[in-house]
């Protein structure tokens, strides 16, 4: 890429932006029907007027083939021009009828609907390999309507679109990219030329408002902060008296005569390739609740439902006891779990790794519809969020206001719990080598041996992940547990748990839980005194760990790196003091005096 450095050669103060600048507009031709011959003339003496100034710039013209030759007679007229012009601009697909796409619930009716635009465009020689496409109205592209990535790719073979909505409208200077289902999306800046059609005169706020936009103003702010700006007007600013003409022309040669950026126009798909290459760090989506945003909401599926999301989630450690509190929390009339995964049994795992991919709809369709959006709660368990880099942010951008539940145990008990639950799971490295060997394995030791021992130690970190946790979770919607206080005295845990929740009707676990002798831990108390456990893979048999053995000295050593120095004792409540966490539990006592006040 070569990269030019502009100076400003009259805005004194300006230093280097060193950034090249691409260029590409688009002008939406969204009903045929609606252009005429003069304004095709316009839109071509536009094109060559900035191919002036940006070498090879070219417009990219939507279409929608139902409205072609649905006019007047001069209008259609005016198709066939365009359409004999079809060499001089790029083309991309809007929908058939410009329906929107998220009012199409089936994937198959979304199908057949491009099929159909795409015939028209085989039969007008419009090129159908461009590789980009246009929701009408943003829909379906943000929020993801997954029905349309899918169909795109079935029929278009798409690879790029464009949005203002993501992460959602305003400032445009914050908008982002992302990449979903290979399909990627770049941000679209606005141009002030509104979808309905203004003259010059009749500018909001009178004309000077966009001479000032234009000659300093945000138009020009918004080519000079964004490497990469995509406009799209409708084609009938270029008709009429020719506003799109004005804009775009004076824009380029007010950024030529006050600045020493070159302005560029590439394809999509090389722009597309070119912005990921400048901003790498934007592949990676951030979901948000779709019902936070009214413009979301407003191109949401009315099929879909921003109530299957959970009310609170219970996010680890592996190994502190999340089964058991899992099974305590659904045993409650109010709190709904997800329904089983087919690979991670009852936990989801979308906020940890790649399953965040595969969209919200298909983390949605895990929870049921609550019967009572106020009383019901929708919780998932998954014991990896606990430490993982990603989870949290994620997290706290899809379900801002959910509570957190984690479960600590010493870390030392932890490790060792997972070691031999990996080798009761058969894994050849937990069989080959020893616990004191996982944990005492140096820089030199055999790849398989320093792997596990990442896995068996990282999560027992205990400071530094719920330090991240809280960089995203104010302290009042996050408790810890004491795991060892669920394993001897869970009814005591339960009740914490109903009240830190605000889950109603109270239920009482004392009288819904017993001891079971045979198991060794508390179960849930059946019918006739029988009791349902968990399975033999909780509250596994195997030879404790002495505590004296070396390789507790040499654990609480290993951690010492990384945690903060209470942590590294592993208890809970060195835990809460040392990481701020302890506000939770002051938290929760001053809820629950103010809500027994
Ligand atoms: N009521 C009850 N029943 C059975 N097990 C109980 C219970 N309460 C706490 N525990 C402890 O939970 C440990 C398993 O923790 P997790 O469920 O978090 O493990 S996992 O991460 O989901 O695999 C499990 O660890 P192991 O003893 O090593 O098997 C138990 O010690």
């Amino acid at each position: 890429m070569s990269v030019y450095t502009a100076q400003s050669q009259k805005f004194e103060g300006w230093a280097e932006i060193c950034s090249s600048s691409y260029l590409v507009r688009e002008a939406s031709l969204q009903q045929f029907e609606k252009f005429s011959m003069a304004a095709l003339k316009a839109l071509l003496d536009t094109q060559n007027l900035l191919r002036a100034q940006i070498t090879n710039f070219t417009f990219n013209l939507g279409f929608s083939g139902k409205f072609y030759h649905t006019g007047t007679e001069e209008e259609d007229e005016g198709d066939d021009c365009l359409l004999g012009s079809v060499d001089e601009f790029w083309w991309f697909p809007h929908m058939w009828s410009h329906m929107q796409p998220h009012l199409f619930h089936n994937e198959s009716s979304l199908v057949e609907q491009m099929i159909l635009n795409k015939k028209f465009a085989l039969e007008h020689g419009i090129p159908t390999d461009m590789g980009y496409a246009v929701a009408p109205h943003h829909s379906g592209v943000y929020p993801v309507h997954v029905q349309l990535y899918e169909a795109w790719k079935k029929v278009w073979n798409i690879k790029i679109t464009s949005t203002e909505e993501y992460p959602h409208l305003k400032p445009a200077r914050y908008r982002r990219g992302f990449i979903h289902k290979n399909i990627m999306v770049l941000p679209r800046q606005t141009c002030g030329l509104f979808t309905h059609t203004i003259f010059y005169k009749e500018y909001p706020g009178g004309p000077k408002e966009l001479d000032k936009s234009i000659q300093g103003g945000e138009l020009f702010f918004t080519v000079i902060l964004n490497p990469i700006s995509i406009f799209m007007t409708h084609l009938s600013n270029y008709g009429n008296d020719r506003l799109g003409l004005y804009t775009f022309v004076n824009l380029a040669n007010f950024v030529k005569s006050w600045t020493n950026l070159r302005l560029q126009t590439l394809p999509p798909v090389q722009l597309a390739h070119k912005y990921f290459e400048l901003f790498p760090d934007q592949k990676d989506p951030l979901w948000q609740n779709p019902c936070d945003d009214k413009r979301h909401r407003d191109i949401w599926s009315k099929e879909k439902t921003c109530d299957r999301l959970p009310k609170f989630l219970v996010i680890g450690p592996q190994k502190t006891g999340t089964t058991a509190l899992y099974l305590f929390l659904v045993m409650h009339p109010s709190i709904l779990s997800n329904s089983p995964s087919p690979k991670t049994f009852e936990e989801v795992q979308f906020f940890n790794r790649n399953n965040y991919h595969r969209g919200i709809d298909w983390y949605m369709d895990f929870f049921p519809v609550p019967s009572n959006v106020t009383t019901d709660f929708l919780f998932e368990k998954s014991a990896n969020y606990f430490h993982s880099e990603e989870a949290p942010k994620r997290a706290a951008s899809l379900v801002p206001k959910a509570k957190i539940i984690t479960i600590l145990i010493d870390p030392s008990d932890r490790a060792y719990s997972w070691y031999q639950h990996q080798r009761s799971h058969e894994d050849p490295a937990a069989l080959k080598f020893s616990f004191y060997e996982v944990i005492s394995a140096g820089p030199h030791a055999p790849s398989e041996l320093r792997a596990l021992q990442k896995r068996c130690l990282v999560p027992g970190w205990y400071a530094s992940h719920i330090e991240r946790w809280l960089v995203y979770f104010p302290p009042c919607q996050l408790l810890i547990i004491d795991g060892q206080q669920l394993r001897t005295d869970p009814a005591t845990v339960m009740d914490d748990v109903q009240k830190f929740l605000g889950v109603s009707p109270h239920y009482n676990y004392s009288e819904a839980l017993t001891f079971d002798s045979h198991k060794g831990f508390w179960c849930q108390l059946l019918e006739e005194g029988k009791t349902k456990c968990l399975g033999k893979s909780k509250g596994r048999k195997y030879p404790p760990m002495d505590s004296d053995d070396i390789s507790v000295k040499l654990l609480s050593r290993s951690q010492c790196g990384t945690l903060k120095a209470a942590a590294q004792t592993g208890s809970a409540s060195a835990i809460l003091a040392e990481t701020g966490a302890a506000e939770t539990k002051i938290a929760l006592r001053e809820n629950e005096t103010s809500s027994s006040m």
